[in-house]
């Protein structure tokens, strides 16, 4: 196995030192180690994080291979500074069963560039009408602890209730897509000004948030762990304020997107802006990152969601939801948050490695520590493109924008995946 010297590296922001990474794990820190064995990273003006983990990330396969599959998608996380990525369940077919959830994570296993974390469906089928095997998918090779039929809401609360109190056997967790589904049938947009003024159908806050307020009652009642998925207006972090002042066990995410873009994209119709949720106000994204600064929204999650150009490049109203996210999340969140690394460590490594219940990751790089770790230039800008992205789809909001930081290495267990700000396989 390669050693690496990583030399006058930031650790977190902190004074200049050299890691040297041997046998999978953070063998040594300290200013001026020699190694001679070791190949050199010179991390002069870099920053080193914990490697990054994804809660929701959509790999398309089985099913859609020509939007992305596990490869692909874990080369554009590697590439994103991410060691772990959790894989949600909405692929054809479904992860409902022990078969597919082990499918996928061997899949990640021999992609070996993160570690592919299976999502289990809540519902089979995602049809929302009864339980997926919930206890097979905890049991298998995949050890599946995330449960969540994402792309569609658990709407009925009577099997919401059930799931939540099924997963506590094995210290699970339900990730809910709170969207009630009678709210926003033929939604195109957030409901506000803007689609009243192109005449799209309107997608209204309070369908989300009305589904986030039955959860947390819900969590309570059977006092079981619940996250939310890309939590996205003002009104979601007041219902989350106030369940978590009561103690509540919930966690939510904010996507990248959410924290950067507002409706006012879709004056374009151009559909790399729909979304689901939708983009929504100015003053939605101003109280999501207050949310996330100050912890009532946990974690950053990309919601990376792949489509083939056909899927995409069409009328808005037929175009699916969804937008790229694993090669720009970290960008975006400097961009937002500033270069408080401590918070992004927190934000987008430690909390997700722990709500994901991923023990191996989520550790700063330290002595002893399990080599997951990542190297951001922080100085460095960047234009995106399109065409020179990993993933095997183009539906970036991102486009020619000029973004600040670039991912130079990553490491997953001791290996280089990505150097020189490329990947290795
Ligand atoms: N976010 C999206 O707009 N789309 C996701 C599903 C989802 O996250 O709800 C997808 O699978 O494409
Ligand atoms: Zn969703
Ligand atoms: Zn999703």
């Amino acid at each position: 196995m390669t050693a690496y010297l990583i030399t006058n590296v930031s650790v977190l922001g902190a004074a200049p030192t050299d890691l040297l990474i041997r046998d999978g794990v953070v063998a040594e820190t300290g200013v001026g180690l020699t190694a001679s064995d070791a190949v050199v990273v010179d991390g002069t003006g870099l920053v080193a994080l914990p490697g990054l983990v994804d809660l929701h990330t959509h790999l398309r396969e089985p099913g859609r291979e020509d939007a992305e599959t596990v490869a692909t998608g874990s080369r554009a996380a590697a590439l994103g500074g991410f060691t772990a990525v959790c894989a949600m369940a909405n692929t054809s077919p479904v992860a409902d069963t022990a078969g597919v959830v082990e499918q996928v994570w061997r899949l990640g296993r021999e992609a070996g560039l993160v570690d592919v974390q299976p999502i289990g469906a809540v519902t089979v089928g995602l049809a929302g009408q009864r339980l997926a095997e919930l206890g097979a998918m905890a049991d298998s090779a995949a050890r599946v602890r995330i449960f969540s039929d994402d792309g569609h809401c658990v709407a009925d609360p009577r099997l919401m209730r059930r799931a939540l109190e099924y997963v506590k056997a094995f210290d699970g967790i339900v990730a809910q897509h709170a969207e009630e589904p009678r709210l926003t049938e033929g939604a195109q947009m957030h409901e506000g000004e803007i689609s009243t003024r192109l005449g799209l159908t309107g997608w209204p806050a309070v369908a989300e948030e009305a589904i986030i307020a039955r959860d947390v009652l819900l969590a309570e009642h059977v006092g079981s762990r619940l996250h939310i998925c890309h939590v996205s207006t003002a009104g979601s972090v007041g219902v989350l304020r106030q369940a978590k002042a009561r103690g509540v066990q919930v966690t939510a995410e904010v996507t990248p997107h959410h924290l950067l873009l507002t409706d006012e994209k879709a004056v374009t119709y151009d559909p790399v802006y729909k979304v689901n949720p939708p983009l929504r106000t100015a003053a939605d994204v101003a109280a999501l990152r207050t949310a996330l600064a100050e912890g009532v929204v946990d974690i950053v999650a990309t919601d990376h969601a792949p489509h083939s150009v056909e899927d995409k490049e069409c009328e808005w109203a037929y175009a699916r939801p969804g937008m790229l996210g694993l090669e720009t999340a970290l960008s975006i969140t400097l961009d937002v948050l500033g270069p408080r690394w401590d918070l992004i460590a927190e934000r987008m490594s430690r909390t997700p490695a722990r709500i994901a219940g991923l023990t191996e990751h989520g550790h700063d790089p330290a002595p002893g520590a399990p080599a997951n770790l990542t190297l951001v230039d922080p100085a460095a800008r960047r234009v995106v493109e399109p065409t020179e992205l990993a993933s095997r789809s183009r539906n970036t909001p991102y486009a020619r924008m000029t973004l600040p930081g670039r991912i130079v290495a990553t490491f997953l267990r001791g290996e280089a995946t990505v150097l020189d700000g490329k990947a290795v396989k």
